[in-house]
């Protein structure tokens, strides 16, 4: 069975770890807040109502510091640890968690102080609590809030907004559904004008978690008794109404001390004609029990709550820390190889757009298979093979003497002209090529997860990509000019040596095979079909050309372009990153401030719930 103990201990022990990682709650909302998952008694009232004295009674020690206008200005975090009979008393701040106050003159001196530290000695308040753990065999396990009084008038020396300034502060603590509010009312006052009562009425209509307090007892009208309130009918709560007497001013004065003062207490409650049937339920004393009781229950009821929040909140911090990335080393070669792992992960999605698994690649396919076959198609052969160009080239070729055989120079004219049209879809075949794999560099950037953290990297990398790209181009047309280049500097022979038998054949309708193609060709030499058949034979040889070429053109781009983007398209930023120093790398690291911030914070709020859960688990395991 889990102690009561051990369970106010464990919401101690996490409260105090969200403080230090400053969780404290209405702060950050990017993140799920887990000190306002965690159950607390907040003490609300308004000023000089009795909160400090209340608080004291439950401690049995004077602590807290007393003066004019409003002297709780932060937040007081007070974490009760019930100590052995006879053990000695002591306070510990988490600000300073080496030192033991047993003189509590001191721990209200350090109140002052640390109040001081956040909020200068202006009359400023300041959400950040001070942590303050009292260990005393003369208290209950319990964990208490102070805030500032409620005021309704700001006094000299302070900022307008002070009055609404108090009220919002205290709101954002007792409108969390796990705030237990415990609402001090002075006696002699209609509860009616109760501020605490008001405010705890506003945020816990049902009075499901509001502890009603009234203070002042003693100095209510003779004649006069608080037991509508006491009672229930006044105003009712859940719980019972709580009477308490604290010290008056004069005992203050007189330094009763806070034993003497509790003993006086419950005497007055025994004694009391009007009070005296309530007096097990009345007094600082038993206040502090019903609290530890009640703290206890709630804390139980919570914790399967409190653990699933601290797991689903591990998960998604767990799961942003990855996708944030780790954070980057200070050494250079630590800081290499954060930028060669960074690079290997974008060759990697680069390649897979090429080989496929992610899109793009089937794009240069579409270059090949639909581009450069369209584009050949289009060449305007027919004007250049037409029987007026045919008969000027091989007319201008022949010169002063016409041709007697073949017109060799006129047909080596046209194939040449004709041959020259192909650079065009060649090089056009090059650069679509190119502009998908720069296009699919640029994706494959936005992609890569553990680019995102590194602008500068990004850059470096999308740089160094377009460069080597561009020489991969350059060599790509150097190569498929040289095929075309090729093709008008040695003609297919084979097609050539067919030619004057079918020119003969032509010549000669009765198809004599054995005829004399000098006379043949004499014969056809100026009329137009002697032209229109070289215009066919160069038209059917450029149709050989442009078919060889469109196989060998995506065979060349392939080979300069799309194997060396594959194989070394960050070769030279490899070797160049092995010449940077220290300082040049970690420029390249520089991430994105906003990122760099965000991972900070993700790692102290998972340091934080990790130390939850192990604080968790430890209570279990105890059971
Ligand atoms: N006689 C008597 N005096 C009380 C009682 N409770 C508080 N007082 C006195 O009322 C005054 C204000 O009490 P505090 O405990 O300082 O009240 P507080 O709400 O903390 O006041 P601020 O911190 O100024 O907001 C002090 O002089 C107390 O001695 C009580 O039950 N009986």
């Amino acid at each position: 069975m889990t102690t009561m103990e051990s369970l106010i201990g464990l919401v101690n022990r996490i409260q105090r770890a969200c403080t230090v990682l400053g969780d404290y709650g209405g702060g950050d909302n990017t993140f799920s807040s887990l000190w306002e998952a965690l159950p607390s008694v907040a003490v609300v009232g308004g000023q000089s109502s009795g909160k400090s004295s209340v608080l004291e009674s439950i401690v049995g020690r004077d602590f807290l510091p007393r003066g004019s206008g409003i002297v709780t200005r932060r937040p007081l975090v007070l974490q009760l640890h019930k100590t052995d009979e006879g053990s000695q008393e002591y306070a510990e701040f988490l600000h300073m968690p080496k030192r033991r106050f047993t003189d509590f003159g001191a721990v209200r001196h350090e109140i002052q102080e640390e109040t001081d530290r956040i909020t200068g000695r202006t009359k400023q308040i300041s959400p950040v609590p001070i942590h303050l753990s009292i260990y005393s065999p003369n208290v209950v396990n319990l964990t208490l809030i102070d805030l500032p009084g409620l005021t309704k008038v700001a006094v000299e020396g302070q900022a307008e907004t002070i009055v609404q300034d108090i009220e919002t502060m205290v709101r954002s603590y007792v409108e969390k559904p796990n705030s237990i509010i415990l609402a001090i009312s002075p006696a002699n006052q209609d509860i009616a004008t109760s501020d605490a009562i008001k405010l705890a009425r506003e945020v816990d209509p049902s009075g499901d978690r509001t502890f009603g307090v009234l203070t002042k007892l003693d100095l209510m009208d003779k004649g006069t008794n608080a037991l509508d309130v006491l009672e229930g009918r006044s105003y009712r709560l859940q719980h019972p109404w709580v009477g308490i007497v604290n010290r008056s001013q004069a005992d203050i004065n007189k330094n009763v001390d806070m034993i003497v003062a509790r003993h006086k207490e419950r005497e007055y409650f025994a004694t009391s004609p009007d009070y005296s049937h309530l007096a097990s339920k009345m007094g600082s004393e038993y206040l502090a029990k019903l609290l530890s009781q009640h703290l206890e229950s709630v804390i139980r009821a919570r914790i399967p709550s409190i653990t699933s929040l601290i797991n689903k909140s591990i998960d998604e911090l767990e799961s942003e820390m990855d996708h944030l990335g780790r954070p980057i080393a200070l050494d250079a070669g630590a800081r290499l190889y954060t930028v060669l792992e960074v690079c290997r992960a974008f060759e990697r999605i680069f390649k897979e757009h090429l080989d496929g698994g992610r899109p793009g690649g089937d794009r240069i396919y579409g270059v090949f298979d639909n581009q450069l076959p369209a584009a050949l198609r289009k060449l305007p052969f027919d004007r250049h093979l037409s029987l007026q160009n045919v008969k000027r080239v091989v007319s201008e070729a022949d010169g002063y003497q016409p041709h007697l055989i073949a017109p060799e120079q006129g047909y080596r004219r046209l194939i040449e002209g004709a041959l020259n049209y192909f650079r065009g879809p060649a090089e056009a075949s090059v650069d679509a090529v190119h502009f998908v794999l720069k296009e699919l560099v640029r994706k494959s950037i936005a992609e890569t997860q553990e680019l995102k953290r590194f602008p500068t990297l990004q850059a470096d990398i999308a740089a160094a990509c377009n460069e080597a790209l561009e020489r991969f181009r350059d060599e790509g047309k150097k190569t498929v000019v040289r095929l075309v280049d090729m093709e008008s500097s040695y003609l297919t022979v084979e097609f050539f040596r067919k030619l004057p038998q079918e020119v003969d054949k032509v010549g000669n309708p009765g198809g004599n095979p054995g005829g004399n193609p000098q006379a043949t060709a004499a014969v056809d030499r100026y009329g137009e079909g002697h032209f229109r058949r070289i215009g066919s034979n160069v038209s059917s040889y450029i149709g050989m050309v442009s078919d060889t070429l469109k196989n060998t053109i995506p065979k060349a781009v392939v080979y300069c372009q799309v194997r060396e983007a594959k194989q070394s398209l960050l070769s030279r930023f490899y070797t160049q990153l092995g010449k940077k120093e220290a300082k040049q790398l970690s420029q390249m690291l520089d991430e994105d401030p906003a990122l760099m911030e965000r991972r900070q914070q993700c790692a102290k709020r998972l340091e934080l719930y990790k130390a939850a859960r192990d604080e968790i688990d430890s209570v279990s395991w105890t059971r």
